[in-house]
């Protein structure tokens, strides 16, 4: 057995390990169970040569694969967006062409969106707020008008003002600007989501599981404060709440582009050697 071999055991036992840990976070799990009860019953059919049912089986497989690929296009597609958003392939191949340099928020920024939420809360004025992590939206972002502003509380509050053309579907936020206004998110379908909840969570949670934005509703109902973030909702909570997770986001960010920080402090580092050799 060669080096070569050794190394392609421990990648080939790696990925399966991460597909393995993959299927038992998604919806996969349950299809591997199925697929696990129908593969014993064709390898009884096998045992007891029951030619008909093999031959069944044997045709079905190919149909099969592509189903799989059908039904789980949306656990495929997080996943891949998953292993493009690893910094080692955002920092060796630079993918993030539309993120600005510097993307990341500040904490007027957090103070602002708080602000803004709990004032439209007190009112009752609804709104739904995707702040945007390492996963660029550009494609809901398209389905809104354009906005580049800079945010404050006053813009939000602006914005989701009953009656006034913007003030329908959702906003994203990049770093410290309002992009784009009335974005149309993707619905969740997801049954474990409370009955008396409508189409703005929904929409909150549906964008929450296709990327890592942390989004905040505030209800038209109940003036209530909620936030989705990887899937979930976080219902009625308070600044406070609100502003942790916000500044867990803004932290995170800041840690996935440590090389990027590393690279510029080099740059200054070989800036201030010219500078003193001049
Ligand atoms: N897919 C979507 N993308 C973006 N915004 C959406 C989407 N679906 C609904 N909305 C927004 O949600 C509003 C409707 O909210 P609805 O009353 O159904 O939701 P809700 O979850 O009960 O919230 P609320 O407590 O504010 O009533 C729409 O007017 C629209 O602004």
């Amino acid at each position: 057995m060669s080096l070569t071999d050794i190394i392609e055991i421990i990648i080939i036992s790696v990925l399966i390990y991460y597909m393995l840990v993959w299927i038992k976070d998604t919806r996969a799990w349950m299809l591997l169970r199925g697929i696990l009860v129908i593969l014993a019953f064709v390898l009884l059919a096998v045992l007891f040569e029951m030619n008909t049912i093999v031959w069944i089986a044997d045709k079905l497989f190919n149909v099969a694969m592509i189903a799989v690929v059908v039904i789980f296009q949306p656990e495929m597609r997080k996943a891949l967006e998953n292993l493009g958003r690893k910094n080692i392939l955002v920092n060796l191949f630079n993918f993030d062409f539309n993120k600005v340099e510097n993307g990341k928020f500040s904490d007027k920024t957090i103070t602002e969106l708080v602000k803004a939420c709990y004032e439209m809360g007190k009112v009752k004025t609804g709104a739904l707020i995707v702040v945007e992590d390492e996963i660029v939206l550009t494609e809901y972002e398209r389905t809104g008008i354009a906005v580049d502003g800079i945010l404050t509380s006053q813009l939000l509050i602006n914005i989701f003002e009953k009656n006034t053309p913007l003030h329908d579907g959702a906003v994203i936020v990049r770093g410290d600007r309002v992009v784009s206004a009335t974005c149309y998110l993707p619905l969740t379908d997801s049954l474990s989501l409370s009955k008396d909840l409508g189409t703005r969570h929904r929409a909150a949670v549906g964008i929450s599981e296709v990327s890592d934005s942390l989004t905040i509703v505030v209800s038209e109902e109940t003036g209530k404060v909620s936030i989705a973030l990887d899937g979930e909702l976080y219902r009625n909570v308070d600044a406070e709440f609100l502003k942790n997770k916000l500044a867990y986001i803004q932290k995170r960010e800041q840690d996935t582009s440590k090389v990027k920080s590393w690279r510029r402090r080099l740059k200054d580092v070989t800036k201030i050697r010219k500078e003193s050799n001049e």
